[in-house]
């Protein structure tokens, strides 16, 4: 390996994929960090001495996300309150493991944790709904559960914002799978860093920018403990073949993840110029 680009003199060990940077650990950890920091000040995202729910499943995603959250919380002393909140679907092999994670997080980050289910919420779980209707829109059907109870522990909690860890994989996916379906008035939604369902409590998605590859290698060095089982009922095949396709796209160049996210944007603001 080379040194590392940003001149620290020491030897690079990792490749950003984002950038192609050659860097050391430490660098890559400032510059993911300072990434995410920029992301917050910049889209002015919590106001100070807010409360703030992280929607933790144990997974990388939402691991980083809490992890950066309270450094960046005591480093920039932003002065947000956090708690971790759990949903938990029932899934036997899956939730109930990754639930073991959180509870881990919790006690490693020191932060409060909440876990809501959904048998207490609807009065079943998504085994005994898949033993009814069997194997078929399990993660459409499951989705949607889940965002409503994220919404409701989120206002049983009394938080001001409720944060996802939402990556710029998931949005370029997304953002190809409505473009595919032809159904570009949900761009919009789908590429906002901050979105109101109503309740009068944002979502917001600090890692809207931030790779997948860099979150799994940020948690890799770090040696941050997550999660990483895929859930045992059908994937979303349709899901699967945009997430299929983006990744053999960033084999050839890495900043289509970021163009498809901005190609998403521009079309929505177009569209609402046409519209308003
Ligand atoms: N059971 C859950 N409880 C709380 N939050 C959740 C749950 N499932 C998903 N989320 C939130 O929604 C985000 C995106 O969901 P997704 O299904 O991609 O998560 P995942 O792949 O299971 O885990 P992660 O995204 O954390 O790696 C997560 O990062 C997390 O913030």
């Amino acid at each position: 390996m080379p040194v590392c680009t940003k001149k620290c003199g020491k030897n690079a060990t990792l490749r950003r994929p984002k950038t192609g940077d050659t860097l050391c650990k430490e660098c890559f950890f400032e510059a993911f960090e300072n990434e995410i920091h920029f992301t917050i000040t910049r889209a002015k995202l919590f106001k100070p001495g807010s409360a703030v729910a992280i929607g933790a499943s144990g997974g990388k995603d939402s691991t980083v996300l809490a992890y950066v959250l309270k450094l960046l919380n005591e480093k920039y002393q932003y002065g947000l309150k956090l708690v971790l909140l759990s949903i938990d679907e029932g899934i036997t092999g899956y939730r109930d493991d990754s639930l073991k994670t959180v509870e881990q997080n919790k006690n490693d980050y020191k932060m409060p944790l909440k876990v809501l289910s959904y048998k207490d919420l609807y009065g079943w779980t998504m085994d005994e709904i898949v033993k009814q209707i069997g194997r078929k829109n399990n993660c459409t059907f499951c989705g949607v559960f889940r965002r409503q109870a994220l919404d409701r522990g989120a206002a049983h909690l009394k938080v001001d914002y409720l944060v996802t860890g939402h990556n710029a994989d998931d949005i370029a996916e997304t953002v190809l799978m409505n473009i595919l379906r032809g159904d570009l008035a949900r761009l919009k939604r789908c590429t906002s860093i901050i979105t109101d369902n109503g309740d009068g409590i944002p979502r917001v998605k600090p890692l809207k920018y931030t790779y997948e590859k860099e979150i799994v290698m940020y948690a890799y060095f770090r040696k941050l403990i997550y999660f990483s089982t895929e859930c045992v009922f059908a994937p979303n095949a349709y899901r699967g073949h945009a997430r299929t396709l983006l990744k053999d796209l960033e084999k050839i160049d890495p900043s289509v993840i970021m163009n498809i996210i901005q190609s998403g944007i521009f079309t929505s603001n177009v569209l609402m110029y046409i519209i308003s």
